[in-house]
């Protein structure tokens, strides 16, 4: 069966581990140093239910309330990882604005997301709990984990859970013909 291609763009406020995250599922690797990104696209080739797929990861600079969505991240994608640290109020406060603003350039009210509290390895600089994470999945109706890219924890399962939720989303309009975008 040739590869399924899925462009997945990871959005959140600056330095809540996007690029630690997109780096440790492709690469294996945690980078301790912090160096803001502009933006760049990583590819991995993922085996899943038996279906080979070509991911693109598209590692965004961090968003802010104020920030304006380029078209470029709502054409032509499949999914969303919407991250925030469980370190920062700040950063739990604006992937909510993001989310608004996402769905609202849709013009969707679901589209395959994951939201993910990320740096759960810093337990003494907690400020968001999980709690509060479940909390807002389930008003996104969005599937959630909390990771840590330093540890390598949830990483993998959660990059999974966004090409299932695309399956679950987009499957049957595949199966009957149709393409996604
Ligand atoms: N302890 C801990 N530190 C982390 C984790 N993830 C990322 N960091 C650190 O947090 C800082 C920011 O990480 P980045 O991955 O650059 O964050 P980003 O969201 O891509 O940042 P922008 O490019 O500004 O949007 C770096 O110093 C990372 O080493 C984590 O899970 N645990």
């Amino acid at each position: 069966m040739p590869a399924k291609q899925r462009k997945i763009v990871i959005m959140g406020f600056r330095a809540v581990g996007k690029s630690s995250l997109v780096i440790q599922f492709v690469e294996n690797q945690f980078v301790d140093s912090y160096d803001p990104t502009i933006e760049n696209t990583f590819e991995k080739v993922v085996h899943y239910r038996g279906q080979e797929y070509l991911t693109q990861l598209v590692d965004t600079a961090g968003q802010d309330e104020y920030f304006l969505m380029p078209q470029s991240y709502t054409v032509g994608i499949h999914g969303y990882v919407m991250v925030y640290s469980v370190t920062s109020m700040k950063s739990y406060d604006v992937v909510k604005v993001i989310y608004d603003k996402l769905l609202d350039q849709l013009g969707a009210n679901k589209v395959p997301i994951v939201l993910v509290g990320n740096k759960r390895d810093l337990h003494m600089q907690r400020v968001v709990t999980l709690e509060m994470g479940k909390k807002l999945a389930s008003q996104w109706n969005v599937a959630f984990v909390e990771s840590s890219a330093k540890q390598n924890e949830e990483v993998t399962p959660f990059f999974q859970r966004v090409l299932q939720e695309i399956e679950k989303h987009y499957g049957t309009q595949e199966e009957s013909g149709c393409h996604i975008l």
